[in-house]
Order: C-alpha cells, then sequence, then structure tokens
C-alpha cells in the first residue's frame, strides 16, 4: 500500500486540545495514518514526499443538500419568493430537462465543487443515474437521492416511486463506496401524506435515511396547517417519516417545541444560508438548535438560489448571520461553522470516516495556497479558514486518498469539454 507523507504544511485536525498542527501527515491507500508536529524522523521510510510549505491542509468540505443540475438555471429567476420562484420559474424549465442536460449541469457543478474544496454532496434531483455516473467518473463523494414530487396522477406517482426505489438500490455503496442513497419525497407540500407513508415504507425495506424539504418558508408552515390541520414537524412525525433516520433540508421556521421533537428523533437539519437569504426565506435559528443537541450541516442548495456552491461562503455566512440576528457574538463561533462545513455535515449523512483530519478517517482533505495577503498574520487558521478564505484559494483536493485536484486543475474530469456541453445544454433549453 503506498505511503505518502505531506511535510511542511499546517494541518487543522479534530485535536480539539490541539487543531492546528505544524508538521506533517501521513496517508496509507485510501486513510489518514497520522498527524505529527515537526518533521518525521530519518528512519521513516515513505514511497512519497509532498511538499506542504505555504498550504494549508483541512478536511474537504461536506455539502449536505443541493440540486446540482440547477447550475443550467444560475441566474435565472432572481429576487423572487420561493414558491412563485418553483412554480414560474424552476418547474417549467425543469420540464425540460433531459438527461443529457442533468448529465452536463451536474458535471459543471462537481467541477465547481470539486475545484473549492468540496469532497462530497448531498443531491436530491431527477435522471439520478446521470447524476451517479458523474459522481463515479469525478472521484468525488455523493449522498444521492432521486426526489420525488407527488403533485401527478397515481401511475406517475408509481413510476416515480418505483424508479427512485431502484435508482437508491442500485447505486448505494457504489463507486468504491463513495456514493450511499436516500429516499426524499421533495417537501410536505409537494407530496400527500399516503404517498409520502410509501416513500417512507421504502426506506424501511431498503434500510436507507429519508431526505426531504420542510419548514423553509413561513407561507409553507401556514399551508400545512390550512391543509392537514397541523405544522410541518408534527405532520411529518405523525405520518412516520421520522421513524427513518433524516436529513431536514433549511428547517428556518420552527418553534422551541419543534426543535425538542427534532431532537428526540435525531433528525439532523441542513442549514441553507445563502439560499434562505436569497429566497427571503428567513434565517434558521441555529443557536437554538445547535443548544438543543440537534446536529446541523451546510448546504448551498442549487446554483439558482445561491448563485454558487461555495462551502466557504456558507461557512462565513452561518458564522456571521447568526450573531447578527442575535445580537451574540458567539452565537455560532468559527470553530463551530468549520464543524458544520465538515464534521458534523459528515455525521448528518451518516458518513462516520470523513470529515476530520484524524488517524483513521478517509483520507478527503484539501489544500488552501496561504501565501496570500488575506491569510496574513499567520495567526489563527481556524479564524482565516471561515472568515477570510474563499473557493478560490483551494489549490488540492484529494477524495478517499486519491488527487482530484492539484494545483487548481481537475485531474478526474476534462473541463473544457464540460463548459462547452454545459453551453450547448443551456443554448438549446433557452431556445425550446
Ligand atoms: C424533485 S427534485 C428537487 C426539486 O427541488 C427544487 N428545489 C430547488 N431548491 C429548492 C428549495 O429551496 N426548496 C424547495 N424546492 C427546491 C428543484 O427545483 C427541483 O424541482
Ligand atoms: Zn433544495
Amino acid at each position: 500500500m503506498k505511503k505518502t507523507c505531506i511535510k511542511n504544511g499546517i494541518f487543522i485536525t479534530s485535536d480539539t486540545s490541539n487543531p492546528v498542527i505544524r508538521g506533517y501527515m501521513v496517508i496509507e491507500g485510501n486513510r489518514i495514518t497520522s498527524i505529527h508536529e515537526g518533521s518525521p524522523a530519518e528512519s521513516e521510510i515513505f514511497d512519497e514526499y509532498i511538499d506542504g510549505t505555504n498550504k494549508l491542509y483541512m478536511p474537504g468540505l461536506v455539502n449536505t443538500h443541493g440540486h446540482a443540475a440547477m447550475s443550467l438555471l444560475r441566474g435565472y429567476g432572481d429576487d423572487m419568493a420561493l414558491q412563485i420562484w418553483l412554480e414560474q420559474k424552476m418547474w417549467p424549465m425543469e420540464a425540460k430537462f433531459t438527461t443529457q442536460d442533468v448529465k452536463w449541469g451536474t458535471l459543471l457543478s462537481i467541477l465547481e465543487m470539486l475545484k473549492g474544496g468540496t469532497t462530497t454532496f448531498v443531491d436530491m434531483y431527477d435522471h439520478m443515474n446521470e447524476v451517479a455516473q458523474a459522481v463515479e467518473q469525478s472521484g468525488m463523494r455523493a449522498c444521492l437521492t432521486r426526489g420525488v414530487i407527488g403533485l401527478c396522477p397515481p401511475d406517475v406517482q408509481v413510476a416515480k416511486l418505483n424508479e427512485a426505489t431502484e435508482f437508491a438500490k442500485n447505486w448505494h455503496g457504489k463507486a468504491d463506496g463513495r456514493i450511499t442513497t436516500m429516499m426524499s419525497p421533495h417537501a410536505p407540500y409537494t407530496c400527500p401524506p399516503d404517498y409520502i407513508e410509501k416513500i417512507v415504507q421504502v426506506a424501511h425495506d431498503l434500510n436507507l435515511p429519508i431526505h426531504t424539504h420542510m419548514s423553509e418558508t413561513s407561507r409553507e408552515v401556514q399551508a400545512n396547517v390550512d391543509q392537514y390541520g397541523l405544522r410541518p414537524v408534527a405532520h411529518l412525525e405523525k405520518i412516520g417519516v421520522f421513524s427513518r433516520p433524516t436529513l431536514v433540508a433549511h428547517g428556518v421556521h420552527l418553534t422551541d417545541e419543534e426543535i425538542e421533537v427534532l431532537k428526540r428523533y435525531d433528525v439532523r437539519i441542513s442549514h441553507n444560508p445563502g439560499s434562505n437569504l436569497k429566497l427571503a426565506s428567513g434565517v434558521a435559528r441555529v443557536p437554538e438548535l445547535l443548544r438543543a443537541g440537534v446536529k446541523v450541516s451546510l448546504g448551498t442548495d442549487g446554483a439558482a438560489s445561491n448563485n454558487n456552491l461555495d462551502m466557504f461562503e456558507e461557512m462565513r455566512l452561518a458564522a456571521l448571520i447568526h450573531k447578527g440576528v442575535s445580537g451574540d457574538p458567539v452565537a455560532v463561533p468559527a470553530t463551530e461553522a468549520l464543524l458544520m462545513g465538515t464534521k458534523w455535515g459528515a455525521e448528518s449523512i451518516w458518513l462516520d470516516n470523513v470529515g476530520q483530519l484524524a488517524p483513521g478517517m478517509k483520507a478527503d482533505f484539501i489544500a488552501l495556497d496561504i501565501d496570500q495577503p488575506h491569510f496574513l498574520p499567520k495567526t489563527d487558521f481556524i479564524s482565516h479558514a471561515i472568515y477570510s478564505a474563499s473557493a478560490k484559494d483551494v489549490v488540492d483536493v484529494c477524495v478517499d486518498g486519491k488527487w482530484v485536484v492539484r494545483g487548481g486543475q481537475c485531474l478526474t474530469l476534462d473541463e473544457e469539454k464540460i463548459k462547452f456541453e454545459f453551453e450547448q445544454c443551456f443554448d438549446r433549453l433557452t431556445q425550446s
């Protein structure tokens, strides 16, 4: 097994008593085996040495909610509220998407994410075989799910659920274990309760988690009360969703009691601050969720509501907006924003061996070029990673022990071809 030593680097580790180490990290196969201060002993032999001078190494970022192919809709339907944006802009355009559109839209997003330091992402969309193949080819890690919208005739509902089931069955554990799957009713307002119950039953049968949008806007909460007499949390609890491990996207509008229910069921929240701000959905009660012990991670959502897939931006937003709305400067400290973008992200999708630089963890890590003005002085690198860094600083990316980005270039995908094919898809979509 190949043994690599990255020396002379600065490493953000998960050792809370000594989180920033100036020294070296050893990788054997697809695992991190050790991280130490200083230099390796001369007696220690490695197959390969990598010079980490002027590089900050940290865990790869984990994006826990998105719709990758929506890169095709970036900048289409800006400055609108969620429901109108979905009904008048997104859904009519998405109805025209072919498998080729999803393929090239997803590949463009994977390029953007990988080059920006995201090593794992969650994707809820349609034409998911194309998405899974793109993930496999790119070397990235992903948790994938065919999102189902149940506002359709019964035979179409059945066809969608069958497709989602087959996809989840066929791809779980594939691509050397880099792909896992979930089952996804899109949202309580797009899936009738009996349909959600059927999706939950499949999740039980396949032993898979559930991923859904929930309580994103106050309008959604009120509509749920009007239609079902219950707020979304009680509604989903009643129809058994939380009987499965669940990852909820957004969870913006929650009461104290609802936060307690989510904690009781160990429901995980993917906080999407950029998307929530852009769609004017509100600001999630992240400090209260964290205080209650709910696991919170970060997502970008699709590029049509963000409008980029830069997880550094989400970490920074998460650290800043909750200070702003609460008046409490430690509402979300930098250390917690970093955990949300890494370790807690991995744990939110039930991956316990990525998201941290520590012995035994999978070698999913990134390097930032810190020989730049905005990384001086060389004092607190956790602070710099959250408050100063951006996707543009990422130079190297390793997933599962394999380099996928080196010197800012993606090694696994043909960037020029992807950009060309993406623009062809965009032109066809907008001309038809
Ligand atoms: C059924 S595939 C996923 C579906 O979700 C839509 N979508 C994108 N962003 C959001 C959001 O913030 N809330 C709810 N739904 C969203 C996307 O357009 C696809 O149709
Ligand atoms: Zn979404």
